[in-house]
C-alpha cells in the first residue's frame, strides 16, 4: 500500500506559506529603502550590498541546498525587490528568445519590461535617448572573439557600461518537424553559424547557410518555413514552437558569450569590478608600449585589449581596454589620470561588477 504523503506535504505547505509571508515582508522593507534612497537621491542599485547578501547566504547554506539554485532564487528575489523601488525597462537585440534576451532575463529577472530591437546600434540608441534605462548587447564570444557592432557602437553613442553577464551558449539545430531530412537551408546569426561550422560541414554538407540578424529571427523563419532549419536558443524552441533536431551542435565545448548591460550611469563599487576604457593612441614609436607599461607598473591586471578601425579615418584605430578594478579605486583612478595625459583620446566606458558564468538553462 502506498505511504500516506499528507503529513509531510502539510509540512511543506506550512513552509511555503511562511516563505510567501516572508517574501511579502522583504518586498515591503525593500520599498521602504527605495523611498529613503529617493529622499537622499541615492542609486537604487547597490552591487556591493547585493554581493554581500549572496556571500552571506552561501555561507549560511553550507552547501546543503545546491549553490547555483540558491543563487538563482535569491537573484530573482533581489531583482524583484529592486524593481519594486524603480520600474526597469530593458532593450535587447531581438526578436524574442535571442541569447541576448535570455542574458537580459538572467540579469534583470522576469519582472522587468523587455523591448526587442532590430540591431545592436538600436539598443544603444534607445538607451542614449532614455527610452529604456538599460540595454543588453553581446560583446565577445570565447570562440569567435569580439562582436564588432557592439564595439563600434561605443564609438558612436554616449552610454555607460553597468554590468556584464557571462553565459555558456548551447546551440540547438531546430526546425518545424524536428526531422533533419526536411532541412534545406540553415539560418542563424553569423556567430552561431561560425561556431557550428564543422558540425554543419559534416552533417549537412549540401545545405547552404543563411546569415540573418539574430538567432531569434532565424527561429521565426524556421517557424514559418518547414524547409528552414535554425540554430537557436532553448527559449526560441518554446517561443516559436519548434522541434529540436540535435542539441549542442557547437564545435567546441565551453562556448561562452559575454554580454554587457549598458545604461546612463555605472554602479558604485562591488568589491570585484572591471573598468572598460576606449583609448586613442598617439602616432609615435612605442606609444602603445608606453600605455601598457603604465598599467603594468600600477600592478593592474589588463583583462582585455582589442583594436577597432575608426570609421571614415583610414588606418586609424581606437583601443578597447578592460582593467580589473573600479574607477573609484585609487590605483585605477591614478592610472586613468596618467593614461588621459598620454592618449590622443580617452573615454571611460564604465566600471561594473564582474559576474560568474551561468548556463542559459540553469
Ligand atoms: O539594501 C538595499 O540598499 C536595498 O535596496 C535592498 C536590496 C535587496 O533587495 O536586498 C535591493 C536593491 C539593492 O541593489 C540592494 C539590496
Amino acid at each position: 500500500m502506498a505511504q500516506d504523503l499528507t503529513p509531510v506535504r502539510d509540512g511543506i505547505d506550512k513552509i511555503d506559506n511562511t516563505i510567501v509571508e516572508l517574501l511579502k515582508e522583504r518586498l515591503s522593507l525593500a520599498k521602504t529603502i527605495g523611498k529613503l534612497k529617493n529622499e537622499s537621491k541615492r542609486a537604487k542599485w547597490d552591487p556591493l550590498r547585493e554581493r554581500q547578501i549572496y556571500e552571506r547566504l552561501t555561507k549560511l547554506n553550507d552547501g546543503v541546498f545546491p549553490k547555483d539554485a540558491l543563487h538563482s532564487i535569491f537573484h530573482e528575489i533581489i531583482t524583484t525587490c529592486r524593481l519594486s523601488q524603480q520600474k526597469i525597462a530593458v532593450s535587447y537585440l531581438g526578436p524574442e528568445a535571442t541569447f541576448t534576451h535570455l542574458a537580459g532575463v538572467k540579469y534583470f529577472g522576469h519582472s522587468a519590461t523587455y523591448s526587442p530591437m532590430e540591431s545592436i546600434a538600436d539598443v544603444f540608441s534607445e538607451v542614449e535617448k532614455g527610452r529604456t534605462q538599460y540595454g543588453i548587447v553581446p560583446v565577445e564570444n570565447s570562440i569567435e572573439g569580439a562582436v564588432f557592432s557592439t564595439l563600434d557602437s561605443f564609438m558612436k553613442f554616449r552610454t555607460k557600461i553597468c554590468g556584464e553577464v557571462r553565459m555558456e551558449i548551447t546551440h540547438n539545430l531546430v526546425c518545424k518537424s524536428g526531422d533533419i531530412k526536411d532541412i534545406q537551408t540553415v539560418a542563424s546569426h553569423t556567430q552561431p553559424l561560425a561556431q557550428c561550422r564543422e558540425w554543419l560541414r559534416k552533417h549537412l554538407p549540401t545545405c547552404p547557410t543563411l546569415p540573418v540578424f539574430s538567432t531569434g529571427a532565424a527561429a521565426q523563419m524556421a517557424a514559418n518555413n518547414p524547409n528552414i532549419g535554425a540554430i537557436a536558443s532553448s527559449l526560441a524552441i518554446k517561443t516559436y514552437e519548434l522541434q529540436v533536431v540535435v542539441k549542442g551542435i557547437e564545435d567546441y565545448r565551453g562556448n561562452t558569450t559575454r554580454f554587457l548591460v549598458i545604461g546612463k550611469e555605472s554602479p558604485t563599487p562591488s568589491g570585484a569590478d572591471r573598468t572598460s576604457l576606449l583609448l586613442g593612441i598617439k602616432e609615435r614609436p612605442g606609444a602603445l608600449n608606453e600605455i601598457l607599461s603604465v598599467i603594468a607598473r600600477a600592478g593592474i591586471n589588463l583583462a582585455k585589449i582589442e583594436s577597432r578601425p575608426i570609421k571614415g579615418k583610414q588606418w586609424k584605430y581606437l583601443f578597447f581596454l578592460d582593467l580589473m578594478g573600479h574607477i573609484d579605486d585609487q590605483h585605477i583612478k591614478d592610472c586613468c589620470t596618467t593614461l588621459k595625459a598620454l592618449c590622443s583620446y580617452f573615454e571611460w566606458l564604465g566600471s561594473y561588477p564582474v559576474t560568474e558564468e551561468s548556463s542559459p538553462d540553469a
